[in-house]
């Protein structure tokens, strides 16, 4: 079922596509479906001039593979498709479930519009449920973690230590009992993070499956 909530919502949100756009590809398994759909449009010649900023390598070798131009350093990125893990009725998000956190927020605070298509399985009136992601730096990793616990989660590195992120640094997942609007910035004061997986105000529509159906949500003004 969740399957097909994903495809909805890709499907919907593909169709703010133009030629000629510059666009944020996302990591996971909903922007896949977006992905091999905006492939198809690129290789029919229905979608021309797209070039494509990839938020992970997996991404980038799939939009390559369907002959999309990518790039890693661009302005003005017109709209950011992505996925994410969890997200509230203001359209704040938890993401990095896929360890593409950290590209992925750099890329949604360079676009101009940030589209999250979503099953509905993700809701959650207030972010808690999905472990909080947090890349660290491999060096005094175990302290970082510690620093962590400190803020009251309980943590553990993905795959003890064996996943490692595009950018060759560890996932730690950090089970909080709350979250708060300071969470996200006291946990990047601490040396050894580079990025933590809330991603606040930042969204500009969510696209939500529903069955095979897509409820848009508009979160900011256009
Ligand atoms: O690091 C991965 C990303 O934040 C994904 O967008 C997120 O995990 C959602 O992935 P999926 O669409 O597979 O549930």
């Amino acid at each position: 079922m969740f399957e097909e909530e994903k495809r909805a919502a890709a499907m919907e949100a593909i169709k703010h596509v133009k030629s000629g756009m510059k666009l944020g590809l996302g990591t996971g398994s909903t922007t896949r479906y977006f992905l091999d759909a905006l492939g198809e449009l690129v290789k029919s010649g229905k979608i021309t001039d797209i070039i494509g900023v990839p938020t992970s390598k997996k991404t980038e070798e799939i939009a390559n593979s369907y002959g999309i131009k990518t790039v890693n350093n661009i302005n003005n990125i017109d709209i950011d498709f992505d996925g994410a893990d969890e997200f509230d009725p203001d359209g704040n998000l938890i993401k990095g479930g896929g360890g593409a956190l950290v590209r992925e927020k750099i890329v949604a605070y360079n676009s101009k519009n940030v589209f999250i298509m979503v099953d509905s399985s993700k809701f959650s009136e207030k972010l808690h449920k999905f472990p909080l992601p947090v890349e660290v730096i491999p060096f005094m990793e175990d302290q970082t973690l510690s620093h962590i616990e400190e803020l009251g989660a309980k943590c553990t590195f993905r795959d003890n230590k064996k996943f490692i992120s595009d950018n060759g640094n560890y996932i730690i997942d950090c089970r909080f009992d709350y979250t708060d609007t300071g969470l996200e910035q006291k946990i990047k004061m601490i040396p050894g993070v580079v990025e933590v997986g809330i991603f606040h105000n930042i969204t500009t529509k969510i696209f939500k499956g529903n069955g095979n159906t897509c409820e848009i949500i508009d979160i900011k003004k256009l």
